[in-house]
């Protein structure tokens, strides 16, 4: 698989609770990339959480930050990137996630319902009722997130590491020879 992706990053989208930072972490370790997740970039570099950035500054100021992160990070190669929830919003942030493998991790409502509503902490999910909430978030973005060169619908039941499995056996039926001989490029530079 490392021959075949020579080095193409990869990143993650979906929406939250989805499993982008959890698969992500497994897949960088098998296939030996750098881990990355853009919230946790985020809120290094501002020194805030991103739940104040969003009350401080508002959601704008945060995309903005988020697409400045996301520029500087799609530099990179051999790294699998966890993105937050909305990055597919941007068009340009699709020029920067275009520089690497977009694998869209998709769960049904239902269980992200169950996963998330322990979680206070997502600024976009403070409202009481989760699930049309999150239906409305799917709904505006589907489209947008089917844009991924991969989707890999996620049941249930399935652990992370059955993701990664079902996500390394659908990459090479996909991967295209001229986005790998690229990162190639890219490292040699
Ligand atoms: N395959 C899985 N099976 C069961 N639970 C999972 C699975 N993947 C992730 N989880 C759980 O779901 C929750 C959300 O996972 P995670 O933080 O990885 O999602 P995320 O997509 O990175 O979310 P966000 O974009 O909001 O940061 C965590 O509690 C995690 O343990
Ligand atoms: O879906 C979203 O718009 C978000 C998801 C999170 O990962 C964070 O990036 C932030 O809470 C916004």
């Amino acid at each position: 698989m490392t021959d075949l992706i020579r080095g193409l990053s990869i990143f993650l989208v979906g929406m939250m609770g989805t499993g982008k930072t959890t698969v992500g972490q497994v897949l960088a370790k098998q296939l030996g990339y750098r881990f990355f997740d853009t919230d946790v970039l985020i809120e290094r570099v501002t020194q805030q959480s991103i739940s104040e950035i969003f009350t401080i500054q508002g959601e704008e100021a945060f995309r903005d930050i988020e697409s400045q992160i996301l520029m500087e990070v799609c530099a990179c190669t051999k790294s699998v990137i966890a993105t937050g929830g909305g990055i597919v919003l941007r068009p340009k942030n699709w020029s920067y996630l275009r520089h690497g493998l977009v694998i869209w991790l998709d769960v049904p409502t239902n269980v992200l319902v169950q996963r998330l509503l322990l979680d206070t902490t997502r600024p976009l999910l403070q409202e009481t009722e989760l699930k049309p909430k999150l239906e409305t978030l799917m709904d505006s973005r589907k489209r947008l997130y089917s844009e991924a060169d991969l989707h890999i619908s996620i049941e249930n039941a399935q652990t992370p590491e059955e993701i990664v499995a079902q996500i390394l056996d659908r990459i090479p039926l996909i991967i295209l020879p001229e986005k790998a001989s690229y990162s190639v490029k890219i490292e040699e530079n």
